[in-house]
């Protein structure tokens, strides 16, 4: 019988060959993405990554199982100590520091990826939440390796750095998330099944929004005065 991760992962193909194509994705191999392009993304994958740690930590609270915490525990430490190095990468190609680029806040289609993942960490159980979480490095995983398969990046890439990380690095926890959900779902019904291919389905929407937040530079539609600060 067909894993349901693989089955989530089928179902999600066309989504995922959309991420692949997309501009922002062919600007990382083709190493043509503007500067504004870049400061956006580390902006907004900030933000989305301290967003994320704080689900691993809901998570955490929910789970019974020693192993399945040190898991989400080790991906904390990874989120905060190594998942950085990328974001470096985008900063030193864009010429400013990482400091300059966070305390922004999220951008619209950022902002929907993180509360879908709340509303599942809210309002269902632990195998709610991973679903929700696990296209994160799996979408990831797979740029990074079509990536180094296609172009076999020389180490004066711009952006050899981030193709090896996500390409080297994501399978690992990727694999780790895949079990979780696999063993929960061994004892799910059909219709907790569909629940969790709608939470990882609109994941991967989102991960596709978030590229084209960031390759558009999209932004609240109205710019506020500094006024609009309580207290100013
Ligand atoms: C939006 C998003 N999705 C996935 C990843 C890879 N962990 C990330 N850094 N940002």
């Amino acid at each position: 019988m067909a894993r349901f991760t693989e089955e989530l992962r089928s179902a999600a193909d066309p989504i995922f060959q959309a991420i692949f194509d997309h501009p922002f994705v062919r600007g990382i191999a083709e190493g043509t993405l503007q500067k504004a392009q870049l400061m956006h993304y580390v902006k907004q994958d900030f933000e989305y990554l301290n967003a994320y740690i704080r689900i691993y930590g809901i998570a955490i609270s929910r789970c019974t199982d020693r192993s399945v915490m040190a898991l989400f525990n080790e991906q904390i430490s990874f989120i905060l100590n190594s998942e950085t190095h990328p974001h470096q990468n985008f900063c030193e190609v864009a010429g400013v520091t990482y400091e300059q680029l966070q305390g922004y806040p999220l951008a619209p289609s950022a902002d929907h990826y993180v509360r879908h993942m709340l509303n599942a960490a809210h309002e269902g159980a632990l195998e709610d939440i991973v679903a929700a979480m696990l296209p994160c490095p799996w979408t990831y995983v797979e740029i990074g390796r079509k990536l180094l398969d296609e172009i076999n990046p020389e180490p004066s890439h711009p952006f050899y750095d981030w193709m090896h990380f996500y390409g080297d690095r994501e399978f690992g926890i990727t694999e780790q998330l895949r079990h979780v959900l696999d063993d929960s779902a061994q004892t799910l019904t059909p219709a907790r099944k569909q629940r969790l291919m709608e939470h990882f389905l609109k994941s991967c929407q989102l991960e596709y929004m978030f590229w084209d937040m960031a390759y558009r530079l999209e932004d609240w539609p109205v710019d506020l005065p500094q006024a609009a600060e309580v207290g100013a």
